[in-house]
């Protein structure tokens, strides 16, 4: 199936506001039943960098789209107030004002900020009136291996500082032997110390061995309750791709088939380039619809993609288009 994407959808953002998933019973039959056809996946993630779902004339619209889908990162471990208020900066004022005001989108904005425990409280405040959501990574970000009780109380210590969101990562090891009740528990914990805040579980699919084991860690996640699952820590030596987060992707179509609740989906680690961007919004269009190209159902883990698209909105502008793009983008 292949829909064209057109300038209104991009910029028209419905403003529904989804049911918190509040999770269900582990279902280990289902958890089972759920496999990956590796080559007929690795097959259709093939196809999908060189398809034309965002038409070019829409193409800049479908940027804008990204730009609010974007959770705008800094994990290092050298971050200071500063590099945070900077890019606190950034969010609220994503792209230069002359160019938003050129493609009638001022007031445009990220989906959020992301950052270590230590930097929520000063990125709530260089966010104070923006509506801009701060998200904190947690629970021992990136191994998770810190002792549970330490974890637990991370995230209640993120919720305490400001942040409305919180990125777990899972327990690999729970993934890789099977123990599904393991992960269950551990999500359904994190899920309640999380509180009113969303939770976002972040699966490290680049350590889960097998796409099979990728299919079935999302669905535990997503039965304890996980508002998004996301890919990667952009720690792991691969992270986000297209075959994983086509798995991920029907996890939870068929999740909210068989529940009504609609899980959002933040493929994160080195997504750079504004045409991979269009690709990922085209992907998720075609497999769960529209519904889930909006900001509450999609995120972009992203450091420098931001960057790429600012860059690719002035070629817009100001008609030039660099060779390369126009090549990549069709
Ligand atoms: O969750 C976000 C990732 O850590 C960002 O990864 P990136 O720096 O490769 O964009």
């Amino acid at each position: 199936m292949q829909t064209q994407t057109s300038q209104n959808e991009a910029v028209h953002l419905p403003q529904t506001l989804e049911p918190r998933n509040p999770g269900m019973e582990l279902d280990l039959d289902w958890v089972i039943r759920a496999t990956a056809n590796r080559s007929a996946i690795e097959r259709r993630a093939a196809t999908l960098p060189g398809r034309r779902s965002v038409k070019k004339d829409y193409q800049a619209a479908w940027l804008c789209r990204a730009i609010t889908c974007i959770d705008l990162t800094t994990l290092a471990g050298d971050d200071t107030v500063g590099r945070v208020a900077r890019l606190c900066a950034k969010a609220r004022q994503p792209v230069r004002a002359d160019l938003l005001n050129a493609l009638g989108m001022d007031g445009l904005k990220v989906g959020a900020v992301c950052v270590y425990h230590d930097m929520v409280e000063s990125a709530v405040d260089a966010l104070a009136g923006t509506g801009i959501p701060v998200a904190a990574v947690s629970t021992g970000f990136p191994a998770g291996l810190s002792p549970f009780h330490l974890r637990v109380a991370e995230i209640e210590e993120s919720v305490k500082a400001g942040a409305a969101e919180i990125d777990i990562v899972i327990s690999r090891r729970h993934v890789l032997t099977g123990n599904w009740q393991a992960l269950y528990d551990e999500m359904r914990a994190f899920r309640a110390a999380c509180g009113e805040a969303h939770v976002k579980a972040i699966l490290a699919t680049g350590e889960l061995g097998t796409l099979q084991n990728v299919a079935r860690a999302s669905l535990v996640c997503m039965m304890a309750g996980a508002d998004f699952i996301k890919t990667s820590t952009g720690k792991e030596s691969v992270n986000a791709t297209l075959p994983v987060s086509l798995v991920m992707i029907r996890a939870i179509r068929d999740y909210f088939e068989e529940t009504g609740y609609r899980v959002g989906y933040k493929p994160a680690g080195g997504i750079s380039k504004a045409k991979d961007a269009l690709v990922y919004l085209a992907l998720m269009k075609e497999e769960l619809g529209d519904r889930w190209v909006q900001n509450d159902l999609f995120r972009f883990g992203a450091s420098s993609l931001l960057g790429d698209i600012e860059r690719q909105l002035e070629h817009h502008v100001t008609g030039a288009y660099s060779a390369s793009w126009r090549h990549a983008a069709g």
